[in-house]
């Protein structure tokens, strides 16, 4: 009965995305004029786009009682691939800065990272027992004296036949030829060590420069400073790194409807957005300045935009025609400039991007939660992954549906999925444009390409930042 219900909410959130493709209200399209060369949206939509399946490969609509969009004489919005290639190419990286080590997590190499040092930087025993010169037996110094981790041995080298107690990550002396590890060897009365096993010419010892030279290309600029790269880079001599600053974001809920606390009530629900958003555009390496809601206020909305100082600005809502819709008013009364205007996407479709004065960008999210993650991802992702100085993202990462999911012949799907096992990714019930449920037990989203795609076809899939590592490996 249970799984009834479930399947019979799957429907209806299907039906639900897909009544939406009738929707002939095509947002428009501005030519962008943008200060980086931004791609055609009137050539092949797909053309020189690693994320896009070429329309012979494509599988044919999967559902052919899928509605389709009518025929509009309205200038379609941009393809999704489009509208990513234009927030991308949106911005330029700012200028580099030096960040202390334990200051410099989540940034972004702005330069690359090259080995300071040899490492390891000397000769260094890989285990405790002693370290030898020559075939044993070995003599061992009369006072018992070793090399301990952190001490110089000087240079007085190893004779043949010369042994010294050492400990592991101590510092090789000159001449030595191995280490005998402590359970290999046995001490005689007379202070001579013998082998249990036979000794190799350099056994148990890690040669300078082993893992790198001096100069050795470490990383690339663009890397994500993961607590890993901290480590390389001070185990390499670096106190200080020279990354790009994270980008500044501001976060403007709009909508009367929504409350900050409690039970829905009195037709007012909770806003799922505002507590969302801090933490997932953080993990996609940017910085919350602030979180505000501004109800439905034209006004307030309007100075919120003219005081920020922020790279990017993101509202959530208010994107639609609605009579409280205020995000395109806003930005016609400050003269911005609409990058994207609508994207052939389902869900979030009214989604905008748009340049503010002083080159800083905002990006209206539809009030639809679904919707909202899909703009998210769509026109914020790309964007902050260039004013972040990101490498480009590490796509694609192909998966197999395990069923046929229909799409509408011109728009894009995305739609939350869960690995199976043989990495089949399964679209999750509660898909609606208006749920999260989906999503919050999602691995990834597929990118369903126009018209559908057919069980056992290859979708991409887009990372969810935390599950980097099951979005990756899927397919
Ligand atoms: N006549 C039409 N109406 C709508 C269409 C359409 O094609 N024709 N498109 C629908 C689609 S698709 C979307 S998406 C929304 C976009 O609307 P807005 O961006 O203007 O968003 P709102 O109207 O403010 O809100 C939509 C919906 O989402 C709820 N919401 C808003 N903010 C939050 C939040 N922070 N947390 C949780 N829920 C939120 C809001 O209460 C509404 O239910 O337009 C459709 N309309
Ligand atoms: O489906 Mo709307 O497309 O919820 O953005």
């Amino acid at each position: 009965m249970k799984d009834r219900d479930a399947d019979a909410a799957l429907d209806r959130a299907t039906e639900e995305v897909l009544a939406l493709f009738a929707d002939d209200r095509r947002p428009r399209v501005a030519p962008p004029r943008t200060s980086r060369p931004l791609p055609d949206f009137t050539d092949d939509l797909f053309a020189g786009d690693p994320f896009a399946t070429p329309p012979a490969q494509r599988s044919p609509a999967a559902d052919p009682q899928a509605p389709e969009a009518p025929e509009t004489t309205a200038p379609r919005a941009p393809a999704w691939p489009a509208a990513r290639a234009v927030a991308a190419a949106a911005a330029e990286p700012p200028a580099p800065c030096a960040r202390a080590l334990d200051e410099a997590l989540g940034h972004t190499l702005a330069a690359p990272l090259t080995a300071l040092t040899d490492l390891p930087a000397f000769d260094t025993s890989a285990m405790d027992g002693w370290t030898v010169a020559g075939p044993g037996p070995w003599r061992l110094p009369r006072d018992g004296t070793g090399i301990l981790a952190g001490h110089d041995p000087g240079e007085d080298a190893l004779c043949d036949g010369q042994a010294v107690p050492i400990a592991t990550g101590a510092r090789v002396p000159p001449g030595a030829t191995a280490v005998l590890r402590s359970e290999h060897g046995t001490v005689t009365g007379q202070g001579e060590l013998h082998a249990t096993r036979r000794v190799t010419q350099g056994q148990d010892i890690r040669p300078r420069g082993q893992e790198c030279r001096t100069g050795d290309p470490l990383l690339p600029a663009g890397t994500f400073v993961t607590p890993a790269v901290l480590g390389l880079a001070a185990a390499t001599g670096y106190d200080e790194l020279t990354v790009t600053p994270r980008p500044r974001v501001d976060v403007l809920v709009l909508g009367d409807e929504l409350l900050a606390d409690g039970l829905p009530r009195e037709g007012r629900i909770r806003d799922a957005l505002g507590p969302m958003l801090g933490p997932w555009l953080h993990a996609l390496g940017a910085d919350v300045s602030v979180t505000r809601r501004l109800g439905d206020d034209a006004d307030a909305l309007h100075a919120a935009l003219e005081g920020s100082a922020a790279d990017l600005v993101l509202t959530t809502g208010g994107t639609a025609a609605g009579p409280v819709d205020h995000v395109r008013p806003a930005l016609a009364r400050l003269g911005a400039e609409l990058l994207v205007d609508g994207v052939s996407v389902r869900p979030g479709h009214p989604m905008l991007l748009a340049r503010l004065e002083g080159g800083r960008h905002l990006v209206g999210l539809p009030g639809n939660p679904l919707a909202a993650v899909a703009a998210l991802l769509t026109l914020a992702e790309p964007l902050l992954r260039t004013l972040s100085g990101r490498l480009a993202a590490p796509w694609p990462h192909p998966a197999r549906l395990t069923e046929s999911v229909p799409g509408p012949s011109a728009d894009t799907r995305l739609v939350p999925v869960t690995r199976e096992d043989g990495g089949r990714v399964r679209l999750l019930r509660f898909h609606g444009p208006a749920m999260l449920r989906g999503l919050a037990a999602a691995d990834a989203l597929a990118v369903v390409p126009p018209g559908g795609a057919a069980r056992g076809a290859e979708v991409e899939l887009l990372r969810l930042p935390w599950q980097t590592e099951a979005a990756g490996s899927a397919g």
